[in-house]
């Protein structure tokens, strides 16, 4: 559904690039967590999915289009909701009036669902609305577009406690098997039970790239009173004890996917083979 090829891209031509030859495939009925630092290039990689910024070199497919040419045969089964977005001053209902026909397989009683999940006035101005709620909008919207690859870029930022559970709780009941999500995200505990692979960003390249059922088969999770001893992989100090990465024996852990993070990140050597 997805592949890059030799992907190569910088904004500016005189300096290193941002990506270099980057490459990477996925396929649809997943949920996929792009990750980084600040500044690692997430929300750059998504504009160039989505045809918002063009390659420097290599090649971007999805769904058999070239995203660059902003085809209206791709453009109407692909939905970003960006970090920083404008909504015009009309109500729920207009926006969706004017919007909804752009995509052919809009669902409005999944958008009804999901605006009474979210508690979203149907007729005030979305310009009146909250940072939160009109975020909330925008992701029950694309969730309604039913488009066969949806972009989320921070999706939780700005969402309280509440809305956050409810978001996870909506994306995961609402998703098709022939659907993909990409979320890039700081916030990894509110899409920690969501996500199905990891995309991992640093310095140019992917530093992980894996299925998170396949690294809790190699990896085990789990909190204990002492980081000493040959097996331990990463530890981090943690109220009661240290929570710590070992191989896994057998059976299959749940991802700490916050403690991977900061083992990658940090360079740790040791769990470079479990994760390419
Ligand atoms: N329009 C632009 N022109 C020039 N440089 C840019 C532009 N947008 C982003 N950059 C630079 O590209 C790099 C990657 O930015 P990007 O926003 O993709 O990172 P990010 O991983 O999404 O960061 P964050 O986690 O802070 O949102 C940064 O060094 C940033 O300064």
């Amino acid at each position: 559904m997805i592949a890059i090829k030799n992907l190569t891209f910088n904004y500016a031509k005189k300096q290193q690039p941002l990506f270099n030859e980057l490459d990477c495939e996925l396929q649809t009925g997943s949920i996929v967590g792009l990750l980084g630092k600040n500044g690692a290039g997430k929300t750059t990689l998504l504009k160039l999915m989505i045809g918002l910024l063009f390659p420097d070199k290599g090649d971007i497919s999805i769904l058999g289009h070239e995203p660059s040419k902003r085809q209206p045969s791709l453009l109407q089964d692909v939905f970003f909701v960006s970090e920083e977005f404008h909504l015009p001053p009309i109500s729920i209902n207009n926006y969706v009036k004017a919007n909804a026909g752009f995509y052919p397989r809009f669902d409005k009683d999944l958008l009804l669902r999901l605006i009474k999940d979210f508690e979203l006035p149907e007729t005030k101005s979305l310009q009146k609305l909250s940072y939160g709620q009109k975020k909330k909008f925008l992701i029950s919207f694309a969730l309604a577009t039913k488009c066969h690859l949806l972009v989320l870029d921070e999706p939780t930022n700005g969402l309280d406690i509440p809305s956050k559970s409810i978001f996870r709780k909506v994306l995961a009941g609402s998703l098709d098997e022939d659907q993909l999500v990409i979320i890039s995200t700081h916030q990894v505990k509110d899409v920690e039970n969501l996500i199905d692979k990891v995309l991992m960003l640093d310095n140019g390249k992917f530093i992980m790239q894996k299925d998170l059922y396949e690294i809790g088969s190699q990896l085990n999770f789990s909190t204990v009173s002492s980081a000493e001893g040959e097996h331990i992989l990463y530890s981090e100090m943690v109220p009661g004890g240290f929570r710590v990465i070992t191989p896994q024996e057998n059976g299959n852990s749940n991802v700490d996917i916050e403690l991977l993070f900061n083992a990658i990140a940090n360079g740790h050597e040791k769990l470079k083979k479990y994760v390419q």
